[in-house]
């Protein structure tokens, strides 16, 4: 340290306190890093790596970036995952003998960008935290370019799966983790699996204690009762990591952030990771692209902030009857005022990113457009209002009343900034004339100079007689009286030579000096004073944040509300019929999304019933690509933009309101978890049978198709009975499935319904009918699907000798186990067999199961002794010993002895 320069100290201290960041030191007009710093931005921002001499002969490599486009760099850097720390001259190095006092003023990171270049105008960006003391969760999010501060919490069994929806709901840009939540291994693999964020380690342990005083000193209040969490610790503490994060880092003001909101997962329909992925909310699962997604199409919002609100929405759907019935209303009043509506549109369309311009009016980097951004937006507020009392439902009347027309906020910003002013802020342009007496004398004092000015030369060719005489200006040598040679005899005593050019000869006059210093002082101090104005009226706004953002909220309901309405209009949806009942009745629904990408077909919409007692579980079979994956994710997404509020895609719509919308669809390998695509499916089973309710929907699309037959259908046909079961879970389910044994079901499991997709045979050929009508398919067409696709011909025929074979096959099986008379009257153990299959089939306990095998046992050992003298008797013996007949299907377990039995009648010769 010793050794180094006193500057290059300054850096090392600077750069001990910020270790993890990459340290833009400012250097005159440049920022420049050091070291380490250096090496990584030339390598990601592509500039040159130079060096600096040390002492002792040593070099430190240095790279450096202007600083008038600072902006692009960082936001290069933050993209890529890294943080920077803006370290700025706290003096004028002209003001100062020595070095120039140095600080670093603000420490972006990925999670606390403001800056409109990097973020998305429909998107938010989140700074989210985890915490956890082993015994819950406290789950926190704040945009700070937006001000929404909202935190959570989490216990009981579910605690943690809740954080990983919350997680993949958010999608945060950068998360703060606690050693606690280190420790669950589910959490870290799933941010590292699905997320991208940058994740930040949170080191010092905050207490509640220590949290709550943080809160209540910033928000300004006795307690944090009015938020909704004094008596919530883990919320509390996750709050508290958040704000003194931002606190740390942002070294500013942060007015906006002015409420903390506590929320309850259990407000909302709960959808976890999978459901969102799988039902394509808002991106699709292959390219991650909103175009194709749900949102894509319901999104006509013409304001980011109505965007972004209506993300949510989407996310978050409602559970109460009340708050959906009133969204539903104000969607149809504004769907049917259609003027009302296309006005509303028109001076929405006017509205810039309120939320957001707030932000950089707090942080101070709001320049004079800005304002004049803001200002544009507010004016269209009276209006919007008087366009609002044109409306009766609760909700709009609700909006209205909350509006607040800002007239104050805009006429402040209207009386002073100028219509088009600069984007620097230091020279001048910016204040209107008559806002400021004194900035007006300036001004008038600058004009006046330069009109003298431009009368001089008029007044000077009189004076001389020199007609050619000219005034000029230029930044070296200011103003001047330019004369060519040829006139030269005429040039006055008073004139001062100062610059000699080829053809002429510059002079100055006393009194033109004594103008332009004139000139020149007031434009200096009129700037200064511009500024000085424009900072102190950017406070006053700031000042009103609060009713700023209370009419940003409700200009983003709005105009999601006006997109739903839209959206109904132009895609013909209906109004649904939402109540507390457990049915589920949709006429002639159709799939949002699917709907819109027909080309030359046409969408064939179809009916769908579900209700809690006759007709909860739906079994739906029909070929591959006949339409059974649209159909179960349309009753799916019909139900949850029910919930949402918005109109559904449908003749008509009863839906009684579910708590969870569960998925299990797909096949897809989590290849990034190292799960096989097998266990991916059971753990989506798994969570299903462990967390849904009677008042959930559940979509299954396919169980057990990764593993062997037998063991696929076994799966399938227990969760079929578990879930339709009321003692056990009891859900609406909507089940499409390639095993056609399941239709046999229906007869046994009440409840249970069979489905299947129309399809009409013509020669060899399929024709999809895309109708779903009573009854179970009785073929799969699966190699007609696969002759379409373009398997060679070959294959093809070749599939379908072995399927003709196979089924044969299969026939006579069936024949055996279940009718072949044989059986019946000289075996008795097939019989008890035979009927112990119905009697599982009807009872769904466990223990009959069991019973099963142990009858199956039972009899295998009877038969023991006869099979013990010797020969294929031994060896039929010792397979029955290896059989592991507790892992056995009971239809496993018929087939073997079946197989065995064939055995030891060949063998005698039968
Ligand atoms: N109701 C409908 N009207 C018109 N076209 C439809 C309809 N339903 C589905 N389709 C079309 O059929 C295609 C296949 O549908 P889907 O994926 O739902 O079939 P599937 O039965 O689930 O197939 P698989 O069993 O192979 O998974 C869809 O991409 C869509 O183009």
């Amino acid at each position: 340290m010793a050794d180094l320069t006193p500057m290059m100290q300054q850096y090392f201290s600077l750069k001990e306190e910020y270790p993890e960041s990459i340290l833009f030191f400012r250097l005159g007009d440049f920022y420049e890093m050091f070291n380490e710093d250096a090496e990584v931005a030339s390598r990601e921002l592509e500039i040159t790596l130079t060096s600096r001499k040390k002492g002792g002969g040593e070099k430190t490599p240095m790279a450096g970036v202007p600083c008038k486009s600072v902006d692009s760099y960082i936001s290069q850097l933050i993209d890529k995952g890294y943080r920077v720390a803006i370290c700025e001259q706290m003096e004028e190095p002209s003001q100062t003998s020595g070095l120039v006092e140095r600080d670093v003023v603000r420490i972006i990171t990925p999670g606390t960008v403001v800056d409109n270049n990097i973020l998305e105008d429909k998107n938010n960006n989140y700074l989210a935290a985890v915490v956890s003391d082993g015994e819950g969760y406290g789950f926190g999010f704040v945009d700070v370019s937006t001000g929404e501060f909202s935190v959570t919490e989490l216990t009981g069994a579910e605690a943690l799966e809740k954080v990983i929806d919350e997680l993949s709901r958010l999608n945060p840009a950068e998360i703060l983790i606690d050693e606690g939540t280190k420790k669950s291994e589910r959490i870290m693999d799933f941010i590292d699996a699905q997320l991208n964020p940058s994740l930040t380690d949170l080191e010092d342990e905050f207490s509640r204690e220590e949290a709550y005083e943080l809160l209540t000193d910033h928000f300004n209040t006795v307690s944090l009762e009015g938020f909704g969490c004094e008596n919530k610790p883990h919320a509390i503490k996750v709050a508290g990591v958040i704000l003194d994060f931002l606190i740390e880092t942002q070294k500013r003001s942060l007015n906006h952030i002015n409420k903390l909101s506590t929320y309850s997962t259990t407000d909302y329909m709960i959808l976890d990771v999978n459901t969102r992925r799988n039902l394509e909310l808002v991106e699709t699962m292959r390219d991650k692209s909103k175009a194709g997604s749900l949102l894509g199409v319901i999104d006509q919002t013409v304001t980011a902030m109505g965007g972004r609100r209506l993300k949510k929405w989407l996310e978050q759907p409602l559970l109460e009857v009340d708050k959906i019935q009133d969204r539903l209303d104000a969607v149809e009043e504004i769907k049917n005022n259609i003027l009302i509506k296309e006005d509303l549109k028109d001076l929405l369309d006017q509205v810039y990113d309120i939320e957001r311009l707030m932000g950089k009016v707090i942080y101070g980097s709001a320049n004079a457009r800005d304002l004049i951004s803001l200002k544009n937006s507010l004016v269209v507020l009276p209006d919007i209002k008087e366009l609002l009392a044109q409306f009766d439902t609760a909700k709009l009347d609700r909006l209205r009343e909350t509006l607040d027309k800002l007239e104050d906020v805009s006429g402040l910003i209207d009386e002073a900034i100028q219509e088009e002013p600069p984007t620097t802020l230091t020279e001048g342009g910016i204040i209107k004339y008559g806002y400021d007496e004194e900035l007006d004398e300036l001004l008038d004092a600058m004009n006046e100079g330069k009109d003298w000015i431009v009368n001089l030369q008029k007044q000077e060719r009189e004076r001389t007689g020199i007609s050619s005489l000219k005034v000029g200006h230029n930044k070296v040598h200011g103003y001047y009286i330019e004369v060519t040679k040829a006139n030269l005899d005429a040039v006055p005593d008073d004139y001062v030579r100062k610059q000699t050019l080829s053809n002429s000869e510059r002079y100055i006059t006393p009194e033109l000096k004594d103008k332009e210093s004139q000139i020149l002082g007031a434009q200096e101090e009129s700037m200064d004073l511009e500024y000085e104005l424009f900072v102190e009226l950017r406070d006053k706004v700031a000042a009103e944040t609060e009713r700023i953002q209370v009419s940003a909220d409700v200009l983003a309901q709005l105009d999601s509300l006006v997109s739903l309405a839209d959206v109904a209009l132009n895609n013909n949806y209906t109004k649904p019929e939402v109540n507390n009942s457990d049915e589920l009745e949709i006429k002639e629904g159709r799939h949002p999304v699917v709907e819109e990408m027909m080309d030359q077909e046409v969408f064939v919409p179809n009916d769908a019933y579900l209700n809690g007692e006759e007709d909860r579980f739906c079994i739906i079979t029909g070929p591959n690509m006949s339409g059974k994956s649209t159909y179960m994710r349309q009753v799916a997404l019909i139900t949850l933009l029910t919930q949402m509020g918005s109109f559904v895609p449908a003749e008509a719509a009863e839906i009684g309101i579910v708590d969870r919308i569960f998925t299990r669809v797909g096949a897809s390998d989590d290849l990034t978890t190292g799960q096989s695509t097998f266990m991916v499916e059971m753990n989506e089973v798994a969570n299903i049978l462990n967390n849904a309710t009677d008042k959930s929907l559940i979509i299954l699309d396919e169980v057990g198709r990764g593993t062997s037959t037998y063991d696929g259908l076994s799966i399938a046909w227990a969760v079929t009975e578990y879930i339709s079961d009321q003692d056990k879970i009891g859900a609406k389910s909507l089940f499409a499935t390639h095993y056609h044994e399941l239709t046999d079901l229906e007869e046994h499991l009440p409840g249970v319904k069979n489905y299947n997709i129309a399809v009409e045979e013509e020669d060899e050929d399929v024709v999809f009918l895309r109708k779903i009508i009573p009854g179970g398919a009785d073929q799969s067409y699966g190699i007609e699907v696969a002759k379409r696709a373009g398997i060679p011909s070959e294959v093809i025929d070749r599939s379908r000798d072995i399927l003709d074979n196979l089924e044969s096959e299969e026939k006579a099986v069936e024949n055996k186990i279940y009718h072949d008379s044989e059986f019946e009257t000289e075996e008795e153990v097939a019989e008890k067999n035979d009927n112990e299959v119905i009697e599982v089939e009807e009872d769904k306990d466990k223990k009959a199961q069991e019973e099963t095998t142990n009858q199956v046992k039972e009899s295998s050992d009877g038969q023991l002794a006869l099979f013990n003298t010797g020969g294929t008797d031994n060896q039929l013996a010792e397979e029955l010993e290896k059989l592991d007949i507790m892992s056995m299907t009971p239809l496993e377990a018929m087939n073997k002895l079946h197989e065995l039995q064939k055995k030891a009648k060949k063998d005698r010769g039968d």
